[in-house]
């Protein structure tokens, strides 16, 4: 299978100083790559820098034929790397309904014709939300939230669709619901990269799993593989720098 997204020797951080020290991975199209690592070792920095919020010092980000590395975070939206970020995901004073037509009026601009159609196959994902169409977003509950902002991702076709921790701040039945939707929507085929503080959970969705320590990349393996991995926990809870990466979360 050919890669949807590859990153390579890339470099990045805040103010010039580098957090990530050369980190390369590649996501075959269709399929699902999480990235773990203790607290600090720089995953959400890896997702902001390929999805452009942050500069790249050196290294390149391609998705299929196209470079990415100096095409702005809109550009790269519009060509297809739809980018979730951990918070601030959805507009709170709008409606359910106005936050999905959001991702589609920016990838149609404005085309309403197949709108409904397109709506309707996203709900057919996301049935939980279907009740809350007319709710201000910022009045249903942290999961629900969550899932108006992974459906809005939808609206935009994403080519790779990258989520940075997607549980975060959910309860773990919440999580769990979340999780049966990320795999459902990687059934339709789509690329996938995520973080996830929840491992198990995380590497549950993904073929392929990867540990970032300190801004290098400690490990890749299948994902299956790594879950079963034992020196992963010690890795967590080892003296990585994270000390405060509760166990129960992690590994739950
Ligand atoms: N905006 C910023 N300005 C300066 N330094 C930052 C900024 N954001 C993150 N850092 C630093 O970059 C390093 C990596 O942080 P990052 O958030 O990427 O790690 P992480 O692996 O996602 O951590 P966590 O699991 O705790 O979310 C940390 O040392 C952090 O302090």
């Amino acid at each position: 299978m050919s890669a949807a997204l590859i990153v390579s020797g890339l470099r990045a951080g805040y103010g010039g100083k580098p957090v990530l020290h050369g980190v390369d991975l590649a996501v075959a199209q269709g399929s699902a790559l999480t990235i773990v690592g203790p607290n600090g070792s720089g995953k959400s920095t890896l997702l902001k820098a390929i999805a452009g919020q942050i500069p790249v010092q050196a290294g390149t980000i391609a998705m299929g034929d196209t470079d990415l590395t100096r095409m702005s975070a809109q550009g790269r939206t519009r060509a297809g790397l739809v980018f979730v970020p951990q918070e601030g995901n959805v507009f709170r004073n709008m409606t359910v309904r106005e936050n999905l037509r959001l991702g589609w009026d920016f990838h149609h601009r404005g085309a309403a014709g197949r709108l409904s159609v397109k709506l309707d196959a996203v709900l057919q994902l996301f049935p939980e939300i279907k009740p809350h169409m007319h709710t201000p977003a910022g009045l249903l509950s942290g999961g629900q939230r969550q899932m108006v902002a992974v459906a809005s991702a939808m609206m935009l076709d994403p080519r790779v669709l990258v989520l940075d921790e997607p549980s975060a701040g959910l309860s773990p039945r919440n999580a769990r619901l979340l999780f049966e939707i990320i795999d459902r929507i990687r059934q339709t085929g789509l690329t996938l990269l995520m973080i996830e503080q929840n491992v198990q959970l995380g590497l549950s969705v993904a073929e392929q799993g990867l540990v970032l320590v300190m801004g290098h990349v400690r490990h890749r393996a299948p994902a299956s593989e790594l879950a079963q991995d034992t020196s992963l926990a010690a890795l967590f809870l080892g003296a990585s720098g994270s000390h405060d990466a509760p166990a129960t979360t992690v590994f739950e």
